[in-house]
């Protein structure tokens, strides 16, 4: 490509903004969004970054940079001959990797044209790797095309590399060269090297996707009813059940992508990614699919709505492990099973994952009704011509009055008023029709009594569900037993590829009891379950731990002194390792105080390792 203007075009741009009448499009839009930026102007190389950024850019961008290595190693070989350099950027304009001429290589350095410069046109003015990534189409600039000066030396051809699944803009491939040297076939070539890197990424993709499917069919156990999505690990969609979008509702777009999924959860680790998801679609169980070893994707599996009955995630909790697992479990088991022994109607209320409907499934094998169906009914999404059908069709509900058993409504409050009504009616209908003794156990997340002071739940339903009203208390309510819960939970969900219990150390330790677990024991069962599956060796220290875990807590959480401070020795005590003198330096207290405040608060004594 020939230069289109000469170097007193530039200068009288530069000086006055005259336009050159050669001057080309798109070299002429660029210069305009270049020009007036005095701190790029008399830039004699691009900016580079550190070595630890450049570290963290290329770990990013394993993807690409696996997929380009073949295509890179080829092409560098080549233009080793040809006296010109290949560089890979990111989508940022950074240079991860650079090959061909080694004497131009050399001479590219002292322009930072070598991994780690910045070639992002607002870092550096007009440049292919910036024009080409500002535009995302293929650019080259020759010598005084250039906007800053010390690069007019070099002739530059850049192409965009896109995502071959879903057209997202990844980097570009450069090639760069002295100027004034035939450049003709150059801009063609680099074209054809960023195709070879977009095949190459979609040939990888597909293997894996390919994997993960095979994966998932072996895998996949007694879900009928839930509705499934798996992703590869980058967080695109690779299949979906036919029940997916309507069970995702608002959580997922329209196209099936999840919403809000910022890059550093798709960086190409499940663990980052399934931790995202769980913080999105908290109702979800999310799962780390994983074959010989390779993490490929994860699994998302959501209760689809109607009357079916929903699978046990896990393995039945026994009455007697829930009743063990905290202080102020025990007397809520045994007057739960009372109630149940009576036949009394039972509401159990309590935060979204706090175990309601693993005791609903624990009190219907530990009471009158085991060896009977469980008939699990997901309220918030029942509809009325579903209801209808199953009376008039001899359905699971039918079915279930005349053999008795128990019937389990989950956030009855959230179903819409028609069908308040008719369920009220059905409830009515089987107790009349029951053949056999019949358990109603609603489970909701809300106060159902304070719903219908409120007029947003019909009384005579309320009244035929809540004979009786148990609280299973948020896991924020009962950090004493965390220490317990944690364990038994670390054992219970071992390591996939060794089979060992987790273990912890003393400050990853109290990062987890300071934290608040708005999940609740699925957000605690789904951690252990993604460090079981990301951990290699099993013990999992603070930086194995999501970061939302070891940030500071934000001021909701710290709504009140007490509150704050206690958060506050646990950040203490996790920075320092658990060294007591340390800890109580940093607070500026002594350390028989911190003593008497480890105490207060519950908070156990570290043991030095
Ligand atoms: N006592 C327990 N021991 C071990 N695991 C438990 C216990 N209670 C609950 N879990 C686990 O925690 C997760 C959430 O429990 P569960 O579904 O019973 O909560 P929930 O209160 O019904 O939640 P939601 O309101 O969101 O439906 C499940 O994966 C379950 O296996």
């Amino acid at each position: 490509m020939p230069e289109s203007i000469q170097k007193e075009d530039w200068e009288r741009f530069r000086a006055l903004g005259s336009v050159p009448p050669s001057i080309r499009e798109v070299v002429l839009r660029s210069w305009v969004r270049s020009r007036g930026r005095k701190e790029i102007e008399t830039l004699k190389r691009a900016p580079s970054v550190a070595q630890d950024e450049l570290r963290v850019i290329r770990h990013r961008n394993q993807r690409l940079r696996s997929a380009a290595q073949t295509a890179i190693r080829r092409a560098g070989y080549m233009l080793n001959d040809a006296g010109m350099m290949l560089l890979l950027c990111d989508r940022s304009g950074v240079v991860m990797e650079a090959e061909g001429d080694a004497r131009i290589l050399s001479r590219g350095q002292e322009n930072h044209l070598h991994p780690g410069g910045h070639w992002d046109e607002d870092a550096i003015g007009t440049n292919a790797i910036g024009t080409a990534l500002h535009l995302a189409k293929p650019v080259t600039i020759s010598g005084v095309e250039h906007f800053c000066e010390a690069i007019q030396r070099w002739s530059c051809a850049a192409a965009p590399i896109r995502d071959p699944f879903n057209g997202a803009l990844l980097g570009a491939i450069d090639i760069s060269g002295p100027s004034g040297q035939p450049f003709g076939q150059v801009a063609a070539f680099s074209v054809t090297l960023a195709m070879q890197i977009e095949e190459a990424m979609r040939n990888a993709g597909l293997q894996e996707h390919r994997r993960l499917v095979e994966r998932l069919l072996a895998e996949r156990r007694e879900r009928a009813g839930d509705a499934i999505m798996v992703l590869d690990r980058f967080g695109q969609p690779v299949w979906s059940s036919a029940g997916f979008d309507a069970a995702a509702g608002r959580a997922w777009d329209g196209e099936g992508r999840a919403l809000h999924l910022p890059a550093e959860a798709r960086d190409g680790d499940p663990g980052h990614l399934a931790a995202r998801l769980r913080q999105v679609l908290p109702h979800a169980d999310v799962d780390v699919l994983a074959d010989r070893g390779d993490m490929l994707g994860v699994m998302l599996t959501l209760p689809r709505p109607g009357l079916r009955s929903r699978c046990p995630a896990d393995p039945a909790v026994g009455l007697a492990q829930i009743a063990q697992s905290g202080a102020c479990l025990g007397p809520i088991c045994a007057a739960a099973a009372k109630y149940v022994e009576g036949g009394v109607p039972l509401l159990i209320e309590g935060p979204v994952g706090a175990g309601k409907e693993t005791l609903a499934r624990a009190l219907h094998g530990a009471g009158p009704q085991a060896g009977q169906p469980f008939e699990f009914v997901d309220c918030s999404l029942l509809d009325a011509d579903a209801l209808r059908d199953d009376l008039v069709d001899a359905g699971a509900l039918t079915r279930l009055a005349e053999s008795g058993g128990t019937l389990c409504l989950d956030e009855p409050g959230q179903a819409p008023p028609p069908v308040q009504a008719l369920l009220a009616q059905v409830l009515a209908h089987l107790r009349r029709a029951a053949g056999a003794p019949l358990q109603f156990l609603s489970l909701s997340s809300v106060g159902l009594a304070e719903r219908m002071a409120q007029g947003e739940l019909r009384s005579d339903l309320y009244f035929r569900l809540a004979a009786a009203t148990l609280r299973l208390p948020a896991l924020a309510e009962r950090r004493d037993d965390l220490p317990g819960l944690i364990r038994r939970f670390a054992a219970a969900y071992p390591q996939q590829r060794h089979g060992r219990a987790l273990r912890f150390t003393p400050a990853a330790m109290l990062h987890l009891q300071a934290h608040d677990w708005p999940g609740n024991l699925r957000e605690l069962r789904n951690l252990m379950e993604s460090l079981g599956a990301t951990s290699l060796s099993g013990l999992i220290d603070v930086a194995d731990l999501p970061r939302h875990l070891t940030r500071p807590a934000g001021p909701r959480a710290e709504s009140t002194l007490r509150d704050r401070e206690r958060a506050e020795i646990a950040a203490a005590l996790a920075e320092a390792g658990g060294n007591m003198t340390e800890v109580a330096r940093r607070l500026g207290i002594a350390r028989s105080t911190l003593y008497l405040k480890l105490d207060q608060y519950g908070i156990p004594r570290p043991r030095r390792d």
